[in-house]
């Protein structure tokens, strides 16, 4: 049996969209395969009961299928669906790492992202793969048509997730089809220096670079509170807020000495809405680890 903890992510940093994204230190799925003529799943931990278990519906059986690996495959999860913290991506990644070292098919990590994000074409309708390709090499990740670039960091996040869910689906049909120029180049813009802030490890030029006026207030209409939660967050000291992926979850990024208020904040700025909610202190993080080997 082979096991690998794969980490939640959080996709388009506001600016990014569909192009950036970053590896958590937490939470993460734990995905446990071996050999077996057919592929069948089973799936527990948090929120397990929303996902199903027939390998067509689930993210790893289309992964299975996209290697060729039939196997069992055990799905602990970390990350809740619907949560805009890469939940269907992280068990994706994870299958896709334990699988390729299974079946000894010899994909490096970066020629895995492509194969991981086919479980992602399976419950969003697109293969985009900005989520998987942090989960399968950790840090920031830059997805584009030329492949995947990253770098090391180790910004402080707070991830807060309340108990509402907004499915990807459903949030990329709020996505603009057109945008305006002024805001077109405010965005490109942010996006150069979040990236620049990535590579110096600074939490101002990612907060600075967090910005976005074209998706980001279409999708933060569809979370109830999500005003209120991030200028709570600014106020306690956050440097950038944003929606974490499709949402609900909201990505504040701070520096280390504000994280503990950033996530209280948070969470209080929820709770006033009465709205429950759980909150993430991390940092960006490493990708997925494959850390048992017993065949
Ligand atoms: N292994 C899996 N883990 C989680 N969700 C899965 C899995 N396989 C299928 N799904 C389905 O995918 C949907 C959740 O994926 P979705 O992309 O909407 O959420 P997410 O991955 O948390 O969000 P985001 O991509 O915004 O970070 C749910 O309908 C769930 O049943
Ligand atoms: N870039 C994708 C990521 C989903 O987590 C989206 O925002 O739709």
């Amino acid at each position: 049996m082979l096991t690998v903890r794969a980490p939640a992510t959080s996709a388009n940093l506001g600016s990014g969209f569909d192009v950036f994204g970053v590896a958590l230190g937490a939470p993460a799925d734990v995905i446990r395969v071996e050999r077996a003529p057919e592929t069948s799943i089973s799936v527990t931990g948090a929120g397990s009961q929303y996902i199903p278990e027939d390998p067509k519906k689930n993210t790893v059986g289309a992964v299975a299928e996209a290697l060729e690996a039939p196997a069992h495959i055990r799905i602990d999860k970390g990350v809740r669906p619907s949560s805009g913290l890469g939940s269907s991506a992280a068990s994706a990644a994870g299958a896709a790492v334990a699988l390729n070292e299974l079946y000894d098919r010899g994909y490096t990590r970066e020629e895995l992202v492509p194969i991981a994000a086919e479980g992602e074409a399976l419950v969003s309708g697109e293969a985009h793969a900005d989520n998987v390709a942090p989960s399968l090499l950790g840090g920031f990740t830059i997805v584009t048509d030329h492949g995947v670039n990253r770098v090391d960091a180790s910004i402080p996040v707070v991830a807060c997730l309340p108990e509402t869910t907004v499915s990807t689906r459903d949030a990329r049909g709020v996505v603009p089809d057109r945008a305006h120029m002024n805001d077109v180049v405010d965005t490109v813009g942010n996006a150069a220096t979040l990236s620049l802030g990535m590579a110096k490890n600074d939490p101002e030029l990612v907060g600075n670079g967090m910005n976005d006026g074209i998706v980001t207030p279409e999708r933060a209409a569809l979370i109830r509170g999500y005003d209120r939660v991030r200028d709570a967050a600014l106020e306690a000291g956050a440097t950038g807020v944003t929606v974490s992926g499709a949402g609900p979850g909201i990505l504040s990024v701070c520096h280390a000495r504000d994280q503990r208020a950033v996530a209280s904040t948070m969470l209080g700025a929820f709770d006033s809405i009465g709205i429950e909610s759980r909150a993430y202190q991390t940092s960006v993080g490493g990708g997925a680890t494959l850390f048992t080997e017993d065949r």
